[in-house]
């Protein structure tokens, strides 16, 4: 679903190398974790995918679609939730969400039912006719959120979703997301939760400065690692190496 090929990126003239040369294949039906510290290139990377920057070179592929040949048929598969969502807070809730639904197509009846379906699991029922910018950071996400699930997307990309939202809230995310991988799509998220990764992820990236240092599932990373008890050994293990 989503093929990532030698990619590189660098800023400021080719003085920072933010993304170094990675690979990186997130399957159908498959969470994927995209982990790193700080400034290690997630963001950067994801963008690329997205559309948003332009890589130096490689190729990135979503759903077989090149994303630099043919950017608006590998958009149309993605929908991205950025990790500080801007919004058109001027809106009211439902004008937001028939907003991203009119974008995308998405028919009258589809939209009625995915609507009534997530306000009712993020408890947004009561204030969707209010305008966004009245809304709690948390309810501002879940708006976004549920805006970005409108059109059912193949590959749903989000840069450190659970940041904001309470426990509940989470909790719901994370159910959101393994349902679309039983339906065979595709979650792609970047964390630095990493108690989440290891409980919810197929498979997992680790990138730091700019290069994939471990890619795979959980007992693949075990074994590429000495101290192998939890998600969090392995990555910082790998990542202070
Ligand atoms: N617009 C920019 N101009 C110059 N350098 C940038 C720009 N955006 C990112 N960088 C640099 O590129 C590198 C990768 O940044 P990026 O934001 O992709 O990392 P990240 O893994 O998402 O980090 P974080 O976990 O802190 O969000 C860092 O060194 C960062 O300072």
């Amino acid at each position: 679903m989503l093929k990532i090929e030698n990619v590189s990126k660098s800023y400021n003239k080719g003085q920072i190398k933010a993304v170094d040369n990675i690979s990186i294949h997130a399957k159908s039906g498959e969470i994927f974790g995209f982990l790193g510290p700080n400034g290690a290139g997630k963001t950067t990377t994801i963008k690329m995918v997205v559309g948003l920057l332009k890589p130096d070179s490689g190729k990135i592929y979503v759903n077989g679609v090149d994303n630099q040949k043919d950017s608006i048929k590998a958009k149309s598969f993605i929908s991205y939730v950025p990790d500080a969502p801007e919004v058109y807070d001027r809106l009211t809730g439902i004008e937001y969400l028939n907003f991203m639904a009119d974008v995308y197509g998405v028919s009258k009846e589809e939209r009625a039912e995915r609507i009534e379906k997530y306000l009712e699991i993020f408890k947004l029922k009561d204030a969707i006719n209010d305008p966004i910018k009245s809304y709690s950071h948390g309810m501002q996400q879940k708006v976004v959120l549920i805006g970005a699930l409108i059109h059912d997307p193949q590959l749903f990309i989000l840069d450190e979703p659970m940041v904001g939202l309470d426990p509940k809230s989470a909790f719901d995310l994370k159910e959101i997301m393994r349902k679309r991988c039983e339906e065979g799509k595709t979650v792609f998220f970047s964390t630095h939760v990493l108690e989440v990764a290891e409980k919810i992820c197929d498979r997992i990236a680790i990138i730091n400065k700019g290069k994939i240092i471990a890619q795979g599932t959980m007992e693949e990373l075990k074994q590429q690692s000495v101290n192998k008890e939890s998600l969090e050994n392995i990555f910082l293990e790998l990542t202070e190496k």
